[in-house]
């Protein structure tokens, strides 16, 4: 094919010298035809992160796949790959640079970057995960590189069928979405949200095993009512304020009908980071006619309750011999007392109602009482008691008289001196949870737990803090993160082919969690088991998961594998490269 300068008229276009399909040629105006090779060989081998593996190519793969040449001659195994990129992310000095190089394997070599994620979780994590995604979508716009997950706007309505198929996966077993309302303790951040679904579902693979190319990252962009973004020249997302109201609720809808139809029933779909009142109507809505859950209301709730469950070892007493007390009434606080309660009803011969009245929540406008039961949101509605009005939150601390004290405001520094020295005053071991992420929304840091309780809290975080020594004593804190749960209940729900989410099964991965903390573990105060062993962890909750599932009913994968354990264990995806012929 020769070009036809005279035809195009672009007589001043560069390159082109054997443009055989005319993409250097065309002039801004014409037409080309995008096309690509379907069988990875060569250069594209290398750069389909998926296959690539870089200098662990054998001589012989080199020659088969036509890469010889393309590589310098030197061989490096997966191990010395692993050493070497560590030893980089290393060297960067602030985590924001941490997570870009990491985000940047991602994009080059996937198995790489799981290899890394999976041996160094614990470092890891909080680069790629609270705190630092947090940061990362606040500055996405800047950092931006490639496009990462999908991107469902406005402008797509009455297409999203058609988008979702534009993904190049077909075989999707777990959707990740938020609409950015809401993101961590952060706010309003728009399209600049996908950063949290994109590092969920990093760890659906490291720490849950489901294979990355099953897994979809989605932001359905409705505008945003954060000032800044939308004055913010770099900004990625629609420059508009906030759909609401119906506009809002027919996307979503549309949405949710397009995932079943591209992905069949048994996808996964998990509410993330949506704002309260979108987020309780969401899960509302769509419980019964889809795989759905809300990460930030069930998710955190199951693993507070296995926290506490754990942590009673330390204090003694049942769960409806405590006391509880929760700054903040949204999606975690509200998720995590609704729990608490269906658990204290397992436990005891006490009713819903009885249990209820053990925990008390604040919110902005003081304690949650019967006289403020008229303005009060839906959600809140449960917790309101007979009580006199309480102001803030140390008036209802020293008049409830907590002996567990949760943080879930998304404000931080809320946990002061005098609140920490109150609940400690009449408890020998508070139990006291900051669980507002990322780390600057944090109720209180680790060191003014321990050190205002005198080393006498029970302490664990949303957000990782490193341990704490005081007069020459060592504290560990507890990460309470969904991070624990999430993972292994969705693995468990796909493994066993389950069709609807029930709350029972958020009480098993709960139970199965508190299993994995072991006595040496409680001797150190810790209630949760560390993260290094998130996949032994994960294989346990997704067994739990999956026999409550077949217990109920809800489980199509038939017959019931005998050892669900050992069947988890052999559905993770593995990141070791696989040779190729
Ligand atoms: O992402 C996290 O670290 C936990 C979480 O869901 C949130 O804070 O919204
Ligand atoms: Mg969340």
């Amino acid at each position: 094919m020769n070009g036809d300068s005279k035809s195009t008229g672009a007589a001043t276009l560069a390159g082109g010298v054997h443009d055989v399909y005319g993409e250097d040629r065309a002039s801004e105006e014409q037409i080309v035809t995008p096309w690509s090779r379907t069988v990875a060989s060569g250069n594209v081998l290398l750069r389909d992160p998926r296959y690539n593996k870089g200098l662990a190519f054998t001589d012989d793969e080199r020659d088969y796949h036509y890469v010889r040449g393309l590589l310098p001659p030197a061989h490096m195994s997966q191990e010395l790959q692993e050493k070497r990129l560590m030893h980089i992310i290393r060297q960067y000095n602030t985590p924001l640079q941490k997570y870009m190089a990491l985000m940047d394997l991602e994009e080059r070599n996937e198995r790489l970057f799981y290899k890394l994620m999976i041996d160094h979780v614990e470092e890891l994590l909080p680069i790629v995960y609270t705190p630092t995604v947090g940061e990362a979508c606040q500055k996405y716009g800047t950092i931006f590189r490639r496009p990462q997950g999908l991107y469902i706007s406005l402008k797509e309505k009455g297409k999203v069928y058609d988008v979702l198929r534009n993904w190049p996966e077909k075989n999707i077993k777990v959707i990740v979405v938020t609409d950015g309302e809401r993101i961590l303790g952060l706010g309003d951040l728009g399209c600049q949200g996908m950063g949290i679904p994109v590092g969920k579902l990093a760890l659906y693979t490291a720490l849950g095993g489901i294979r990355p190319s099953e897994c979809l990252p989605i932001t359905i962009d409705v505008g945003t009512n954060n000032e800044k973004l939308l004055n913010d020249e770099f900004y990625i997302g629609l420059r508009q304020k906030r759909a609401t109201g119906q506009e809002y609720d027919d996307l979503l809808n549309e949405f949710m009908y397009a995932a079943k139809k591209a992905y069949g029933e048994k996808v996964l779909i998990q509410f993330e980071d949506f704002a309260n009142h979108n987020a309780f109507n969401l899960l509302a809505k769509y419980r019964s006619t889809h795989l759905v859950f809300n990460d930030d209301i069930q998710g955190t709730a199951s693993v507070v309750l296995s926290g506490l469950v754990a942590s009673l070892k330390l204090t003694g007493g049942t769960l409806a011999d405590h006391t509880f007390l929760f700054l903040g009434a949204g999606e975690a606080g509200t998720g995590i007392a609704e729990l608490i309660a269906l658990e204290m009803t397992k436990q005891g011969k006490i009713s819903l109602n009885e249990a209820r009245k053990r925990i008390w929540l604040v919110d902005s406008k003081g304690l949650i009482v019967k006289s403020r039961m008229e303005s009060l949101q839906h959600f809140k509605k449960p917790w309101a008691h007979e009580h006199e009005p309480c102001k803030g939150l140390l008036d209802a601390v020293k008049s409830i008289r907590p002996t567990i004290l949760i943080g879930s405001s998304g404000v931080g520094r809320t946990f002061t001196k005098e609140v920490i020295e109150t609940v400690s005053s009449f408890n020998e071991k508070p139990v006291i949870l900051a669980l507002s992420n990322p780390t600057s929304q944090s109720e209180c840091t680790a060191e003014e737990a321990y050190t205002w309780s005198k080393g006498r809290a029970i302490f664990a975080s949303g957000s990782p803090f490193d341990p704490v020594s005081i007069n020459g004593k060592t504290f560990i804190p507890g990460q309470s993160n969904n991070a624990y749960i999430f993972p292994g209940l969705g693995l468990g729900l796909v493994i066993s082919g389950t069709i609807r989410v029930h709350e029972d099964m958020l009480l098993a991965a709960s139970e199965a969690l508190a299993q994995q903390v072991s006595k040496e573990h409680l001797e150190q105060g810790l209630i949760y088991p560390p993260f290094r062993n998130i996949r032994k962890i994960s294989a346990h909750i997704a067994a739990g998961v999956a026999a409550k599932s077949y217990e109920l009913g809800l489980a199509t994968r038939l017959p019931r594998p005998a050892d669900l354990v050992a069947f988890a264990e052999s559905c993770m995806y593995s990141p070791v490269y696989r040779n190729y012929k």
